[in-house]
């Protein structure tokens, strides 16, 4: 029943943004979590009738010692390319940087590496699982945290390395992923991080959702404050000048 839902919203996100062109080559970054499960998923169900013919493969990062042959299966299955990095990243952030806030240096090192390799593997596009939960969250840490109004983009030009990333579940909500991932029995792998479940993410998530009860209305009106572009300049010196 929320399949035909998210696969919708998902379309619509892709012309929105116009996220996917004739003879595009995307990697899908595949964790094994369950955003960027129902993101293959979804991939693979929208190929089968997008306008555009375009070319999945999927792309997941080892950061040491995960077993993933339950992705090798699954793609194996849906007749998608699959390619397992072995990545030192665990070591990297815990063992040799020590990192305290080790979630900005992950994301940085995955981000890269995932990157470099779908460059490698001739692909134009990189696919990413964040949802409409994952934006509103970033949008109220970088206020929180970085005093600044910022969030990553549906869609983003790397030019240096010309690739393309782009976020087609970015209309859709995260309990929705959820309901999905129950209801096709997904295969998530769990995930190996540390610091998973217990990170500022986490805080503000739990936050939302407590102000979401309070005022009703509070998730959907954050998202449309960062659909409307006109007002981010909120104090913009040189308009009001
Ligand atoms: N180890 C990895 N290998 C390949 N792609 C990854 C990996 N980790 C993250 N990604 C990609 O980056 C996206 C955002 O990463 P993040 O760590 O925020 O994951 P998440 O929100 O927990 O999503 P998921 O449920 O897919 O793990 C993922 O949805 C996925 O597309």
């Amino acid at each position: 029943m929320y399949m035909q839902k998210l696969l919708s919203k998902a379309r619509q996100a892709i012309k929105d943004f116009d996220m996917i062109q004739e003879n595009d080559k995307i990697a899908v970054g595949l964790s094994g979590g369950k955003d960027s499960l129902t993101l293959l998923h979804i991939l693979k169900r929208y190929q089968s009738f997008s306008p555009e013919k375009f070319e999945l493969i999927a792309i997941t990062l080892n950061p040491g010692g995960v077993d993933n042959s339950i992705l090798h299966n699954l793609c194996k299955k849906l007749e998608i390319p699959f390619y397992e990095i072995q990545t030192n990243i665990k070591e990297i952030v815990f063992d040799i940087r020590k990192e305290k806030n080790p979630c900005s240096l992950c994301a940085n090192l995955r981000r890269g590496a995932l990157n470099d390799n779908a460059n490698k593997l001739g692909c134009n596009k990189v696919a990413l699982g964040h949802h409409k939960d994952d934006a509103i969250e970033t949008f109220l840490m970088s206020m929180f945290y970085e005093g600044r109004v910022n969030c990553f983009s549906p869609k983003t030009i790397m030019d240096k390395q010309d690739l393309t990333i782009i976020r087609p579940l970015i209309y859709i909500d995260e309990y929705m992923i959820k309901k999905v991932t129950k209801e096709f029995n997904y295969p998530v792998v769990q995930n190996p991080c540390p610091a998973n479940e217990n990170t500022k993410r986490q805080e503000i998530k739990e936050l939302i959702s407590k102000l979401n009860k309070e005022i009703p209305g509070t998730k959907k009106n954050l998202f449309g404050a960062l659909n409307n572009s006109e007002k981010l300049f909120i104090w913009d010196k040189e308009k009001i000048k």
